[in-house]
């Protein structure tokens, strides 16, 4: 979508995989759909680096509304899980110069049940502009799926009537994928900022694993449609909750980056554990996914087990490409596996030499490396190694990528 937002994957924070639907704030205080979560995530969004990092979108997913809609038929919050009311909410969200996020469903009703926005998409579009909001995920639960690209579109005209700048995620492909409809991407392109394509994810690496079989299987079809502006989305991050391994939530952060996929976070940010923590802040891998040519990255090879990811990134030598190079490995074998490839396996052909280096150990592998060099790295089990390759420049110092 056209509308200057967006312009690389959108990074913030939602609520949904960790905190789901818990609306009981007398048995769960801390931990239910309220204003205080999102007033404490956007707290520790600044405090602990988060913000700096380039996380910036503070979303509210399903179970926030009230179940009746008020006297004008404006959607309303619950009122004892958000007293202060939603654009109290944003307002302290943008005091702590943060963007704010909130959730509706083109349907009847959203998934968890709270009133659906069908027949009231215009005045749901300014309801959300009078509140300040900064960016809308429109859910598709107990909707007709053929009305969606016409009716996620008319959305979309709505919101950009209000005047106010706001990032529009679609869920749309979503509902049509899993049935055997290819969506309408260049449309959806036009009309939606970000789209979620495939199923929501869990906190398991099986289910990661699965949409990654999905996104690999599927690239040829909706990699194109990646670019500033209109993103794929993959789900969110569940790295830090109690799913994955420190190995795999490497792993997800690195194809996530590769993929060029939003970096939404899920997960309390008021115990994350410092190794997850440090993942989610690492800059380099960060730089990788916010690479302003916006390139989608794609599976180019899977050998002895390991994925080989590859994604272009701006070239730090004139009229030459570099890479990033993400290792996944399949294996459960424990000793970490040594697999041997080289550039022209993935189709890096071009500078005369490669310095590569290990993103995640910042460790510089190889200053000069010809394409049809061999290179051996150990990949742990389940794990995952992330490299840049760029053209070895001989007068200058190779710039840190
Ligand atoms: O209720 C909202 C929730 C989250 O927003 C997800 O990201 C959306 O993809 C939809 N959603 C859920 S749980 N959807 C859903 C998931 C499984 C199911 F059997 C029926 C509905």
């Amino acid at each position: 979508l056209d509308n200057g937002l967006a312009l690389t994957p959108p990074m913030g924070w939602m609520h949904w995989q960790r905190f789901r639907c818990v609306t009981d704030c007398h048995a769960y205080p801390n931990d239910c759909i309220s204003e205080q979560l999102f007033r404490d995530m956007a707290d520790h969004m600044v405090a602990d680096g988060f913000k700096s990092a380039g996380y910036e979108y503070v979303i509210i997913d399903d179970c926030w509304a009230s179940k009746e809609r008020d006297n004008n038929s404006r959607l309303q919050p619950d009122p004892l899980r958000f007293p202060s009311g939603i654009k109290a909410l944003s307002d302290y969200v943008h005091a702590k110069g943060l963007k704010f996020g909130i959730y509706a469903d083109y349907g009847t009703k959203t998934c968890a049940g709270y009133p659906g926005s069908i027949e009231y998409l215009k005045l749901d579009a300014q309801t959300f502009a009078d509140w300040g909001v900064d960016y809308l995920k429109l859910d598709g639960c107990h909707s007709d799926v053929l009305s969606m690209e016409a009716g996620y579109s008319l959305m979309s005209t709505f919101l950009n009537e209000t005047g106010r700048p706001i990032v529009y995620s679609c869920s749309w492909p979503a509902y049509q994928e899993p049935i055997g409809i290819h969506p309408n991407y260049d449309k959806m392109s036009q009309v939606c900022n970000l789209w979620r394509n495939w199923d929501d994810i869990d906190d398991c690496w099986t289910n990661v694993t699965s949409i990654l079989r999905w996104f690999s299987d599927n690239q040829d079809r909706i990699a194109p449609h990646s670019g500033p502006g209109h993103w794929n989305d993959p789900d969110m991050l569940i790295i830090g909750n109690y799913g994955l391994s420190y190995e795999q939530a490497k792993a997800q952060m690195a194809i996530w980056a590769i993929m060029a996929a939003p970096l939404i976070m899920s997960v309390d940010l008021r115990t994350i554990e410092p190794k997850f923590r440090a993942i989610l802040l690492n800059q380099d891998v960060i730089a990788i996914n916010q690479d302003s040519m916006g390139v989608q990255g794609r599976l180019l090879l899977t050998k002895d087990r390991i994925d080989f990811w590859t994604k272009p990134i701006n070239p730090v030598v004139k009229d030459s490409s570099s890479f990033a190079i993400g290792l996944l490995s399949n294996r459960v074998d424990g000793y970490p596996y040594r697999v041997n490839f080289t550039l022209a396996d993935l189709n890096v052909t071009r500078g005369r030499e490669y310095t590569i280096k290990d993103i995640y150990d910042s460790v510089t592998i190889a200053e000069t490396i010809n394409p049809e060099d061999l290179i051996f790295i150990r990949v742990k089990p389940s794990g995952t190694v992330l490299l840049t390759a760029t053209p070895t420049q001989e007068q200058i110092n190779v710039t840190k990528v």
